[in-house]
């Protein structure tokens, strides 16, 4: 496996925090990443890896798939990945895609593993998550306790909802700074997300978010309560007519304990009561 310091040198850039870049520089968590797919029989025939850097996890990557598809936005690291792959570029192995992994149209991959730019992490895991792919993704540690915590803790909110209504997802290590040249100012952990088909029914998905999202607003507040003063976010012309029909149980519980199976009922009665105004 190519050397991560070498390749750095190679590169003759230095990672700029500004700009996202924090390059992967302990061996051992980089040869982990690929593993956590292998756990679970994940079909790693055709890899994406979002910020390409360079290159040292995109090397492990070849390592274990068929194909593999990098998308990196900064030019130069683009022009080294092209170069530094150009053996596995020919063979038909890698593509590089330089451009903004907000913008640009992702290719079919059967999974990703991915250390992601931690400005635009939650815009990209929000991006692959609805592909319905296993996915292997390194964020910051506070981000990726939110996304993984359980109804009635501090770290439980929206994100943690619309995270596993994708997806069961765990955090299956935590890295320390020094593995990172260089070092963000936070640790960070690796998420694995096994997508699932949602034990419940949402009729409308975008619908179904914003709610979530409207009712987290007001934490504090009860859902009975909740649904009245978010009636502005979530368009709902007659949020009294949902609490009427809904369960008083479940009308005093608060958003934070909340399961995404209640959000999900809970959303689908205000679609058929609230009336939803056209947005
Ligand atoms: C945290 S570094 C990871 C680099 C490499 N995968 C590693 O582990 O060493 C994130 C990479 O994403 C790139 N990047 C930042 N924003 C991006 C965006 N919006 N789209 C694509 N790549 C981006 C940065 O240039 C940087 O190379």
């Amino acid at each position: 496996m190519r050397d991560p310091d070498a390749l750095i040198a190679r590169a003759g850039v230095r990672g700029d925090p500004d700009r996202d870049q924090h390059f992967l520089v302990d061996d051992r968590v980089l040869d982990r990443l690929p593993t956590y797919l292998e756990e679970i029989d994940a079909d790693a025939s055709h890899l994406l890896e979002i910020g390409g850097g360079t290159g040292a996890l995109t090397d492990r990557l070849l390592a274990v798939a068929d194909e593999v598809t990098v998308v990196e936005r900064d030019r130069k690291l683009a022009a080294f990945l092209r170069e530094e792959f150009r053996e596995a570029i020919d063979a038909g192995d890698l593509t590089v895609i330089e451009d903004d992994a907000l913008e640009v149209d992702l290719p079919d991959f059967t999974a990703s593993v991915s250390n992601l730019p931690y400005g635009v992490s939650s815009e990209i895991a929000f991006r692959l998550l609805p592909e319905g792919r296993p996915l292997v993704l390194m964020f910051q540690q506070e981000f990726a306790e939110r996304m993984v915590a359980e109804p009635d803790t501090s770290e439980y909110g929206r994100l943690s909802v619309s995270t596993q209504h994708y997806a069961d997802v765990e955090i299956v290590e935590s890295i320390p700074k020094e593995a990172f040249s260089p070092p963000p100012a936070v640790q960070s952990a690796v998420i694995r997300a096994v997508p699932r088909d949602p034990d419940y029914e949402v009729d409308d998905e975008e619908f179904f978010l914003r709610f979530v999202k409207a009712l987290f607003t007001q934490r504090r507040k009860t859902i009975r309560n909740a649904i009245r003063n978010t009636a502005h976010i979530t368009n709902l012309e007659a949020p009294d007519a949902v609490v009427e029909a809904a369960d008083e149980a479940i009308l005093q519980k608060r958003a934070d304990a909340m399961e995404p199976r209640e959000f999900a009922a809970l959303a689908r009665l205000a679609l058929e009561v609230g009336e939803p105004a056209e947005t």
